[in-house]
């Protein structure tokens, strides 16, 4: 088993390159097809979604425009512990037809935030892709969540985009902790 180690952390190989490489050709087909006619405007949440929106916008035949947003979480008093500041959020998306890209949707609590907020905009319609999601993790539904690439247990996953104390997004193919 190929292993390697990102700063004091064991991980494993998960998902290769040229697996997940088929899998976002599969997801591009799909959205060509439901978005036949239209023009999407993809947003994708930083830092983590830059490879794959790289690899799945390549595979896009519609006419399609791409922004980039960022959510910066903070502690802080309200009930919930944690509050998600929205940066860069696009503007003038009333009408528009949005699709969300996500690299991972773990708790769900970033992106079932970022839906809500652009909704206030009124967008014609608004889906999600995650490249990964963990079923098991998940704390809020989301219905909006059409085109998921893989569903994972709920390990720790790192590369391709994802770090682990901001190491590690180099990765071409996708890795998980080993025990302990
Ligand atoms: O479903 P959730 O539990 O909310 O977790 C998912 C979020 O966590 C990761 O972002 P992170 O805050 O690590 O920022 P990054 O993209 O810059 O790595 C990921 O890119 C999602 O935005
Ligand atoms: O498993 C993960 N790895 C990296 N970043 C993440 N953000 C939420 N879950 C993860």
């Amino acid at each position: 088993m190929h292993k390697i180690k990102v700063e004091d952390k064991e991980f494993e190989i998960f998902l290769e390159n040229d697996t997940l490489n088929k899998r976002i050709r599969l997801l591009g087909i799909q959205i060509n097809v439901d978005y036949e006619g239209k023009c999407p405007l993809f947003i994708g949440v930083l830092n983590g979604s830059f490879l794959f929106m790289a690899d799945l916008i390549k595979e896009i035949d519609v006419p399609c425009e791409v922004a980039f947003m960022r959510v910066a979480s903070y502690e802080g008093t309200s009930s919930s512990g944690k509050v998600k500041e929205l940066i860069g959020l696009p503007e003038n998306i009333e009408g528009r037809d949005i699709i969300i890209i996500e690299d991972i949707v773990d708790t769900g609590l970033t992106l079932s935030h970022i839906i809500k907020t652009l909704k206030e905009q009124k967008p014609a319609s608004i889906k999600a892709s995650a490249l990964l999601l963990k079923p098991s993790a998940l704390k809020h539904e989301i219905e909006e969540l059409e085109y998921v690439g893989f569903e994972i247990p709920n390990e720790f996953v790192v590369g391709y985009g994802l770090d682990y104390n901001g190491l590690g997004r180099n990765l071409t193919d996708i890795y998980r902790a080993t025990e302990g």
